[in-house]
């Protein structure tokens, strides 16, 4: 099995691309679903929130309440530092467990949604190939105003704090246009996909365990030999 990346800049459409590879049977691990996970009351990164930032991010019901929380990091980058500080280590264990649930269940390829991948560049490493969604700067500020109903300055500024969609489509392995019409982008998907299936870049990892398993079994088998008494 190999890892492959996908990243993008804000409302370029890695989520809509991201339930697209899933229609397609692909394996996906939606790190924005896991960071809504883990900071769930009663888990570890919701009290140590709480903590940091006080009673006032939460909702009535006790759920963290997002939008105060984005904003608040968004104002004051220290504090974004200290939210990281918290939740990454729980995002990785639980990506860490997700994977492993995929390659035993023998996929050849798992697409990993890390939309900050290029900025925070912890994860680049573990990373065979790198998708980025992209869409030209003028579609991607109707996107974001419309979906997040934002004034053109909070629109721009959000764009502007992450690093160029420009940068990001030089360091990638492959680039969906998501500029266009949805059929266009569902197209080079589709292409994508198949490419990435037919890829041999899941043996390494496959031969490796099995080597590694059939060299425990034999040495159980030689130990067994060794210490039972032979009849
Ligand atoms: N090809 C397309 N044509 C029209 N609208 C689109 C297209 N692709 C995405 N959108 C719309 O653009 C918006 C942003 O898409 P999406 O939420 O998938 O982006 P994202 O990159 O995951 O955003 P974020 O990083 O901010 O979560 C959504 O409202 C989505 O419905």
């Amino acid at each position: 099995m190999f890892l492959v990346g996908l990243t993008g800049g804000i409302a370029s459409g890695k989520s809509s691309v991201l339930q697209l590879f899933q229609q397609l049977g692909c394996a996906v691990i939606d790190v924005d679903v896991i960071a809504r996970h883990i900071v769930q009351p009663g888990y570890p990164a919701h009290r140590r929130i709480v903590e940091a930032f006080g009673p006032e991010v939460l909702l009535e019901n006790g759920d963290i309440n997002r939008k105060v929380l984005g904003d608040l990091i968004f104002k004051q980058p220290n504090q974004r530092q200290l939210l990281n500080a918290i939740t990454h280590p729980e995002i990785c264990k639980e990506m860490m467990k997700e994977t492993f649930k995929c390659f035993l269940q023998g996929r050849r390829y798992v697409i990993l949604d890390i939309p900050l991948l290029f900025e925070t560049r912890k994860l680049l490493r573990y990373l065979k190939r790198v998708i980025v969604v992209y869409c030209d700067r003028d579609t991607q500020l109707v996107r974001l105003m419309e979906r997040n109903g934002l004034s053109l300055k909070d629109a721009e500024a959000r764009i502007q704090a992450q690093l160029p969609l420009k940068d990001k489509v030089r360091m990638a392995n492959h680039v969906l246009d998501n500029s266009g019409q949805w059929s266009d982008t569902r197209r080079q998907a589709i292409l994508l996909h198949a490419q990435l299936e037919r890829s041999l870049e899941y043996l390494p990892l496959r031969l490796g365990v099995l080597v590694g398993l059939a060299s425990i079994t034999s040495f159980l088998y030689l130990l067994a030999r060794c210490l039972l008494p032979s009849p």
